[in-house]
């Protein structure tokens, strides 16, 4: 037995089972043949569908060798039926030369063993020996939550089969600009257009054994009486007649009567009796609740104990974590079960980026421990509006549920990668690396980058700074070559048309940068040589893809919120900035010269003192500096304010605020100064919510600021100064 272990231990590295099954006691594998026999017992749609997609008249008849698939209701050997775990979803392979035996403990069981051998198959293997095989989290998958463009029914339909490849159960529709999921039309039928398309996701959802679950977000603006109650009840049979059997409510980023945990639970636990438990199929209800993170929960006020006591058993309760944006250990789920009475069933918000839209995260999916899958009842990421872009930390999240102890994020990863291109990895391996950190944002949320290349990046910039001379010159220039090369790959790669479409921006800016960063080399170079034509040169030739880079940066992806393209920010982009500042400086000092510095950076900051917004970020586009809007409701108490500082005393043209969710605006002053302490009042006529206020004063300081004695709670959708 020992022996077999470690022959399958050796395996599994290089088999591409994901996920890695639980138990794998092979003796090795065999080679797979031409045909096989199929003898297919009780199966499912969805298997029915598999076996017919993969076993068809090329590869099978009577003299191939025999599969045996169905479950445990099934005519098999006991010594095999005693072998399938007890746990749903799990499954048993038998394989030696003659025959190879497939029983699922149920119907989803039998389909994943079915995956399992069909990844052995398409390896040219088939398994000596038994695979023993079942899943650490009972679901697993993706809720579509975040803010910003909804996935396409054509993005959905392709995550539907990779779920269905990489063993993940769930997906939870509820994209938060969906009006028909939220405010305003949550209380209606869906057209028929999207009506059609959301049968026909249900399908496919079915057809790859996940559980499409339907969300609905009314807190905005729900009433808690019997017309409303009846409303929601009224989409939910809806949606049943579209298909749909499985439900969610979702209570996050709302403020006003919405948030009564009271009234939140008797909706949920009416709806748990009069229509998950009166209709037959329904899975257990989902809540996403308001207080959704610890950061944001309020223990005195008995929210989570409320939900805890009051729900239904049968009712999953979400949870972000300690924060919205938090990785997920032991500490996270023994304070939340406690509080919730239950399992609670984790949100994990990553990959998503609708906080920080100018980058993108193709990093590993790790930070989460390995000791939780008991304590969760549910592991979902909210991925990126970049949906094929999503799959590589998806992918993560499929190995980490299945099979948690034996999660290795690198490994997946590098999986993950070779799943999207095939050919191209490598190319795609060396953008991944270079472009997963989030950059600063107010979540405070970090991801590591360019890990391999930091230290390098580090030992040149010291040794610049110190005397001007550096050791690892090759090694630098080796990966900004690297990184150009692979740009040049991607761009060309037929791998994955649908991926490519979707990260070119940042390709087309990642290999600007690897030029940028060759070109401040040669400058080095041409310093170190005094050849202060070349250098003068190639100092221009920076400058030019500079200025290309802040095109892109300014006319792609423009949203309202990170609008550009950021990459490689974490590490390259900042060593190839400080390069060419540092290298030009000393240039003008050596030959008197004065070449501008000008990186286009924002020497301007944000001024709050609201805790929520301490990073929120300010970007300056051309004259305009704006403050990034934050998506969640902001609270400010009496005198809490918030606004720019500038970087010295400068006109102020005009001011632009779009707030939402205030009921009366006069509580709110708009004020300016030079020094942060004498505040001049401006005018603003406190009726409409959307203001341009024209100021022409000159001041260092701006700041909107709440002068009632009550708290108040607001959405801003816009707060920008224009500084002449
Ligand atoms: C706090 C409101 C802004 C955070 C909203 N978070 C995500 C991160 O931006 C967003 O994608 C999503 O809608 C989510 C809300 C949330 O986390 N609900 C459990």
């Amino acid at each position: 037995l020992i022996f077999s272990l470690f022959i399958s231990l050796i395996f599994a590295q290089d088999v591409p089972l994901n996920p890695v099954p639980q138990k794998m006691e092979l003796s090795g594998f065999g080679k797979a043949p031409e045909t096989f026999k199929i003898d297919q017992q009780n199966t499912d749609k969805a298997t029915q569908h598999l076996i017919a997609s993969y076993f068809t008249s090329e590869n099978t008849n009577n003299k191939g060798l025999k599969i045996k698939i169905g479950d445990v209701k099934d005519k098999f050997p006991k010594k095999f039926l005693k072998k399938v775990p007890s746990r749903a979803e799990s499954y048993f392979i038998h394989g030696n030369d003659k025959k190879i035996t497939v029983i699922g403990r149920d119907a989803r069981g039998t389909y994943y063993g079915l995956r399992t051998l069909i990844d052995l198959l398409n390896a040219g293997k088939t398994p000596l020996g038994e695979i023993t095989d079942y899943p650490d989290v009972t679901a697993r998958g993706v809720v579509e939550g975040f803010y910003g463009t909804p996935w396409s029914f054509n993005h959905r339909m392709r995550q539907l089969d990779f779920y269905g490849a990489n063993k993940l159960n769930t997906y939870i529709y509820g994209p938060k600009d969906d009006p028909y999921h939220s405010s305003p039309n949550w209380r209606k039928p869906y057209p028929e257009e999207e009506a059609t398309q959301i049968k026909k996701l249900i399908d496919r959802a079915k057809l790859n054994e996940v559980d499409f679950v339907w969300a609905i977000h009314p807190g905005k603006d729900i009433k808690w009486n019997q017309e409303d109650r009846e409303n929601l009840l009224h989409k939910f049979e809806l949606m049943y007649d579209l298909g749909v059997r499985a439900f969610a409510v979702f209570f996050d980023d709302i403020s006003g009567e919405g948030t009564d945990p009271n009234q939140q639970a008797d909706l949920l636990n009416y709806l748990n009796e009069n229509f998950v438990q009166a209709k037959d199929g329904v899975k257990p209800l989902i809540l996403c609740p308001t207080e959704y993170n610890k950061g944001w929960s309020d223990l005195e006020g008995g929210y989570l104990k409320t939900l805890g006591k009051e729900l239904d058993e049968s009712i999953r309760i979400m949870w972000t974590g300690n924060h919205v944006i938090a990785d997920i250990d032991q500490e996270t789920m023994e304070w939340i079960n406690e509080q919730i009475q239950r399992e609670a069933f984790i949100w994990w918000n990553y990959p998503v980026s609708d906080y920080v839209r100018d980058h993108v995260l193709l990093g590993p999916a790790y930070g989460n421990e390995k000791s939780i899958a008991n304590k969760v009842s549910g592991f979902v990421s909210n991925p990126m509006e970049h949906a094929e872009a999503s799959k590589i930390a998806i992918y993560g999240v499929a190995n980490y549920t299945w099979n948690m102890e034996n999660y290795d994020p690198q490994e997946s990863w590098q999986k993950a990668l070779r799943k999207l291109m095939p050919n191209d990895h490598k190319a795609l391996e060396i953008f991944a690396r270079h472009n997963s950190d989030l950059g600063p944002n107010g979540h405070r949320y970090r991801r590591e980058e360019s890990v391999a290349f930091a230290p390098e990046a580090e030992q040149f910039l010291k040794q610049l700074k110190a005397n001007g001379k550096v050791e690892n010159l090759e090694r630098i220039r080796d990966e900004f070559n690297a990184m150009l090369e692979a740009s040049y790959v991607l761009l060309n790669s037929k791998d994955n048309q649908v991926l490519n479409k979707e990260i070119e921006p940042w390709v087309e800016q990642f290999q600007l940068t690897a030029q940028a960063g060759l070109s401040t080399l040669n400058m080095y170079s041409a310093l170190k040589e005094n050849k202060n034509e070349d250098f003068e040169q190639t100092y221009k030739a920076v400058k030019a893809m500079k200025s290309q880079m802040y095109k892109i940066d300014q006319t792609e992806n423009q949203n309202p919120y990170q609008p550009g393209i950021k990459t490689a920010s974490l590490v390259v982009t900042p060593l190839i900035d400080s390069t060419f500042v540092i290298l030009t400086k000393t240039y003008n000092k050596r030959f008197e010269r004065n070449l501008p510095l000008r990186a286009n950076y924002n020497p301007h900051q944000g001024y709050t003192n609201v805790a929520q917004l301490k990073n929120q970020n300010v970007r300056l586009k051309n004259r305009k500096l704006a403050l990034n809007p934050p998506l969640e409701v902001i609270k400010m108490e009496p005198q809490a304010y918030l606004g720019f500082e500038l970087e010295k005393s400068s006109n102020i043209k005009q001011v632009l605020l779009k707030l939402e969710g205030l009921e009366d605006f006069s509580v709110l002053n708009l004020e300016i100064s030079n020094n942060g302490t004498d505040w001049e009042e401006i005018e603003l006529n406190k009726k409409d919510n959307e203001l341009k206020v024209a100021v022409n004063k000159s001041g260092k300081f701006i700041r909107i600021i709440n002068v009632s004695n009550e708290d108040v709670a607001l959405k801003i959708k816009e707060f920008s100064a224009i500084i002449k």
